[in-house]
């Protein structure tokens, strides 16, 4: 059986229709595929600081984030915004189960470089592929929240994008990156393909900005270190997922550039 990391941003969790949930639980039914979904929240993050009177600061597109700020992000993302979607994976008829970087050391993290910067943010070092194969092998569908642990088991803040790319690195899978637009765009339309090289040069210009540059960053992570492609796609069109398993195009496919050359 093959894997298929899905990463669904926190612009589109809150309105993902059953469709989506059914196209997921259909992948391991129907299509013998192993979904690991990744989740953001970064608007809800944000959304519960400000009721709570904390500033919301991000540098490149990082959040910068102290002991309190920490206590929310781990409070919103592996509390209400994980069990929102292990619900609607429930509903759907598929065996949801969330699980937060923290649990069983999923996820384990340092701190980013910049960490005089941003505080208690994360780059994953190491993913518990033993923890996820027991439980895929059980037919559960892991809801993974971007909080990881450190070394001494503390919690880091990890960008969602990035918890994605660790998972398709360990399983050696592709990411679909359901997001709230039809993909990489520019003028007004969608890039069907894109490489690490023309990426480059659309943020130098910003073409792609703001919260689409951690994405494709960490999509042309992944493709450096083998993995086969990312795609970025909107969550709200019907059966993005499924057309995407069938081979139909379907939002920015990001690729190493002479694999597009011999595709
Ligand atoms: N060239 C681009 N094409 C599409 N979206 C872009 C581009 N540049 C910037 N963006 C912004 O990136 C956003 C998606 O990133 P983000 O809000 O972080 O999503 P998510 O929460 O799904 O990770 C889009 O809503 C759009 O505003
Ligand atoms: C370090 C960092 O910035 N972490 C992100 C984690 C959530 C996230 O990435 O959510 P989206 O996918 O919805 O953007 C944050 O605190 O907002």
């Amino acid at each position: 059986m093959s894997y298929l990391i899905i990463k669904c941003g926190g612009s589109i969790t809150d309105k993902l229709p059953d469709s989506f949930y059914r196209n997921i639980a259909a992948l391991k039914t129907e299509f013998h595929i192993n979904p690991i979904i990744v989740h953001g929240g970064g608007p809800q993050v944000t959304t519960l600081l400000e009721k709570l009177q904390i500033e919301s600061k991000f540098i490149e597109g990082l959040r910068v984030t102290n002991e309190s700020v920490i206590e929310v992000v781990e409070m919103v993302l592996s509390g209400t915004a994980n069990k929102q979607i292990v619900r609607n994976l429930l509903s759907a008829g598929a065996k949801g189960i969330g699980l937060s970087g923290c649990d069983g050391k999923l996820l384990q993290a340092k701190l980013v470089d910049d960490h005089q910067k941003v505080g208690l943010v994360g780059e994953i070092v190491s993913v518990n592929n033993s923890l996820l194969d027991l439980l895929l092998c059980q037919s559960y569908i892991p809801v993974i929240s971007p909080v990881a642990v450190d070394e001494t088991n503390k919690p880091l803040n990890i960008n969602a994008d990035e918890a994605a790319a660790a998972l398709s690195k360990a399983y050696h899978a592709p990411i679909c990156m359901v997001t709230d637009v039809p993909g990489v765009m520019k003028e007004g339309n969608v890039i069907p393909k894109i490489t690490k090289k023309e990426i480059d040069g659309y943020i130098n210009t910003g073409i792609i900005h703001g919260g689409m540059v951690p994405k494709v960053k960490a999509a042309v992570a992944c493709i450096q270190q083998g993995v086969k492609e990312v795609v970025i796609m909107n969550g709200l069109e019907e059966d993005n997922l499924i057309k995407y398993v069938r081979n139909e195009p379907i939002g920015t496919l990001v690729r190493l550039e002479e694999e597009f050359v011999d595709a």
